[in-house]
């Protein structure tokens, strides 16, 4: 099954967090399920993703809910057209507000797995709840709002 970026237009696709044609970047990758209507981002930060050692830095965790939520929005929007998931491109959309809970400290070391559900859609707005665990334990909670970037700008 091919990701969510993967479908993004060449000219979107250079985004630190998730741009697949970022080599610098964390090149996040995120499914969509469309029978559970769920999407899920897994990630391994690497050692130098630290805060206090042992734990993960703040800001690569809401970069993690940030594009996860992108991703989210994009293939809630794509369920509006009548194009087949595996057909691209992909809506684009970008986040308009970002809220993370960082609930517990989040450990360094194990895959963190990103699950997201889609709160409200319109035609162009998203609103994306996303829970992120750390070997089965939920260490953060996300909720952003993500709108379509418009047809012709940019991409
Ligand atoms: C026409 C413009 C095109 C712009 C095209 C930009 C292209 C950019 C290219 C980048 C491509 C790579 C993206 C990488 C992914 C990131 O890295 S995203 C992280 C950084 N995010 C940004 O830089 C976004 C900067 N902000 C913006 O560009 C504009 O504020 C936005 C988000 C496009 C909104 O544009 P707008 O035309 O002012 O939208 P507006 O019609 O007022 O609102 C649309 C809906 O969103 C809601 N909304 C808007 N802002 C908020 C907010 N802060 N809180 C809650 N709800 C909000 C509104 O209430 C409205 O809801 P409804 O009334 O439809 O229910």
């Amino acid at each position: 099954m091919n990701y969510v970026q993967f479908y993004y237009p060449e000219g979107f696709a250079h985004c630190y967090g998730c741009g697949r044609l970022n080599p610098e970047g964390h090149q996040f990758k995120t499914y969509w399920d469309p029978e559970k209507r769920e999407s899920r981002t897994e990630f391994t930060p690497k050692p130098y993703h630290t805060a206090i050692p042992g734990f993960v830095y703040g800001g690569l965790l809401a970069s993690l809910v940030d594009c996860h939520s992108t991703a989210t929005g994009s293939a809630a929007l794509k369920e509006l057209e009548s194009t087949p998931w595996d057909q691209g491109p992909y809506p684009r959309c970008v986040t308009a507000s970002l809220e993370v809970q960082f609930l517990k400290p989040t450990p360094l070391g194990p895959t963190l797995v990103a699950v997201g559900r889609v709160l409200e859609r319109s035609e162009r707005k998203v609103v994306v709840g996303t829970e992120v665990y750390a070997d089965g334990v939920l260490t953060v909670k996300g909720k952003a709002v993500v709108v379509r970037i418009p047809e012709g700008w940019g991409g």
